[in-house]
């Protein structure tokens, strides 16, 4: 089964909407570096967090500058999985050892580093700076030769929509999916219609892939 986890959730509304669909997992963004209107605060992060419903796995996205203020602020938001975007593999290590499930966002081309220094490698379509959210797909080709090589599971992000990713499914056979822009009306606004959508066709790219 391919995990689904839908980024850069805002609203309590929106969160109700993600875990309906079926979705795996929702992704709060907060700590990042960057000017997105997905970022929450870390108050706003917590009551997201604490209103998700049993089974929908709650994961911190940000973009640390200490590992120990990372670790800080996942106790404080009190989510169940935290995601880094920027970090090199030795703060992830030590990262690692402080939080339950580490995922680490990088491009395709640093992933290979990372191997046994996360739970799981988010490969996305990262800007300079290494955050996500660029909307942008990237090799698909690519990141099947890693979900191929590591050991490490692979989730596939950037530029994932409804649209696509059922063939990104078939294309890639990544451990999970990953959106942020392609379920979104408008910035750090979900569109209700296109996360059902998203997660059903994650389902059937899942299904043609086997
Ligand atoms: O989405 C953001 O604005 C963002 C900013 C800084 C760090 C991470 C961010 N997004 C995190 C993500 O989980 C993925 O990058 C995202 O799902 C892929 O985005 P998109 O291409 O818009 O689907």
């Amino acid at each position: 089964m391919t995990r689904v986890k839908v980024c850069g959730v805002t609203r309590e509304a929106d969160l109700r909407a993600v875990a309906d669909a079926g979705a795996d997992a929702v992704g709060l963004i907060s700590g990042v570096s960057v000017d997105t209107p997905r970022e929450v605060s870390p108050e706003r992060a917590a009551s997201l967090a604490a209103a998700a419903p049993p089974f929908l796995t709650s994961v911190l996205v940000t973009m640390p500058e200490r590992a120990s203020d990372t670790v800080a602020l996942a106790e404080r938001v009190g989510v169940d999985a935290v995601q880094v975007h920027g970090v090199d593999p030795e703060t992830a290590v030590e990262l690692r050892s402080h939080v339950r499930t580490l995922v680490v966002a990088t491009d395709a081309d640093r992933a290979p580093a990372y191997e046994g220094c996360a739970d799981g490698l988010l490969v996305d379509s990262v800007d300079e700076s290494g955050a996500g959210g660029t909307g942008e797909t990237h090799d698909w080709a690519r990141t099947r030769e890693l979900v191929d090589s590591l050991e490490t599971p692979v989730v596939l992000a950037g530029g994932l929509t409804p649209e696509n990713v059922g063939e990104a499914v078939e294309t890639v056979g990544p451990y999970g999916v990953d959106v942020a822009s392609g379920t979104e009306a408008s910035g750090g606004v979900k569109d209700h219609d296109r996360v059902r959508a998203f997660v059903r066709n994650t389902r059937r790219g899942a299904e043609v892939a086997l």
